[in-house]
């Protein structure tokens, strides 16, 4: 596909390549495109409105909730409930999932998953932020109401994910299971256009991403893994380069294109890990995987766990495939050995 061509039209043209397809799950990613596009109105003017700041309470996480993340959430759920694909959304600003009420006869076949606004401790500092969306079909009748189960899905049965990142440009990058594709918010037309056809993440990379402010706390094979990172080896190319934005969506876009590792282990002061499996962590590793990287607990698959909750968090490690193995490797080397 070429260059500049728009999500619309890129949308439409991968539907033929199914001949069942009935064009909902096109309808639901447009309306994501346009709610993407409310909410970087808002964040390219933050600093001249009140968006910027606190809400005043805590979200269901504990939290300290931003304007922009309730906002972000607003706009995501009202273009999701417009239109009748979705029957219903969890998000990680929602304390439980939200049931939408069915549009004239439409059967709705889809729940969504989303992190409204990814990065919030950027948003005051105009660092990149981002949204992360996952879809999966519902498994419960279509002229129900939507019930937990819709959402406790495990994320190889995603039918698409992806996110959008607010940064230098504002890009919206997503995969339906055939490879990833980027696309480029073109200001001046108000669409997005495709700028990065089937993007390949680098099986091996030389950049590790890891708030190292809390490397005390980590287990360790991961302690190992980054003074592995850290160690001179120039066959190797190590020491690899350390780079942190603290937005997910940002370390992981960087390392899309460049190659890297993203870690977020577990730790004295994440016990589980900090990053959400449903929201964050399932369409990540989809897109990892779909283009040719890998994601992982540590120990297992991230997109082979079994939900149990909306809002349980999971160590994460995502990104080139040899950099994942290396790391699985030093947790199982360390696994029954203590400090
Ligand atoms: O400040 P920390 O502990 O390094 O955490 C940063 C991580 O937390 C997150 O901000 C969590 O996401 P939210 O901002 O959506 O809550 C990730 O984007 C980021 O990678
Ligand atoms: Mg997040
Ligand atoms: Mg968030």
């Amino acid at each position: 596909m070429t260059i500049g061509t728009t999500l619309g039209e890129f949308i439409i043209k991968k539907q033929a390549d199914f001949p069942h397809a009935t064009g909902e799950l096109t309808n639901l990613l447009s309306s994501i495109s346009l709610a993407a596009k409310i909410v970087n109105r808002e964040i390219n003017q933050a600093g001249l409105s009140d968006i910027l700041g606190a809400m005043g309470r805590d979200n269901v996480q504990g939290e300290e909730q931003q304007k922009l993340d309730w906002f972000a959430n607003e706009k995501f759920k009202d273009a999701l409930a417009a239109r009748g694909e979705v029957c219903g959304l969890a998000s990680e600003e929602e304390d439980d999932f939200v049931a939408f009420d069915p549009v004239s006869e439409k059967k709705s076949k889809y729940v969504v998953l989303i992190d409204p606004l990814d990065g919030s401790s950027n948003i005051d500092v105009n660092v990149s932020v981002g949204t992360i969306f996952s879809i999966y079909r519902r498994i419960t009748p279509s002229d129900q109401p939507a019930t937990l189960a819709d959402f406790l899905q495990p994320g190889y049965r995603q039918v698409a994910a992806g996110y959008v990142i607010y940064g230098s440009s504002t890009m919206l990058v997503y995969t339906t299971g055939q490879g990833v594709n980027g696309f480029t918010l073109d200001p001046s037309i108000g669409y997005f256009c495709l700028s990065h056809p089937d993007m390949k993440l680098p099986e091996q990379g030389y950049c590790y991403s890891v708030n190292e402010g809390h490397y005390l706390k980590f287990p360790l094979g991961v302690k190992h893994y980054i003074k592995y990172c850290q160690a001179v080896d120039e066959q190797d190319k190590r020491p690899y380069t350390s780079r942190y934005i603290g937005s997910l969506v940002a370390d992981f876009h960087r390392n899309l294109l460049k190659g890297g590792i993203y870690m977020y282990p577990s730790g004295t002061n994440a016990p589980k890990g900090k990053l959400r499996l449903l929201y964050e962590c399932n369409p990540i590793a989809f897109l990892a995987e779909q283009a040719g990287g890998k994601a992982s607990t540590g120990r297992e698959r991230i997109l082979a766990l079994e939900p149990e909750e909306l809002h349980q968090r999971t160590p994460f490690y995502v990104g080139s495939r040899f950099m994942v193995d290396k790391l699985e490797e030093f947790v199982a080397q360390y696994s029954d050995k203590s400090e």
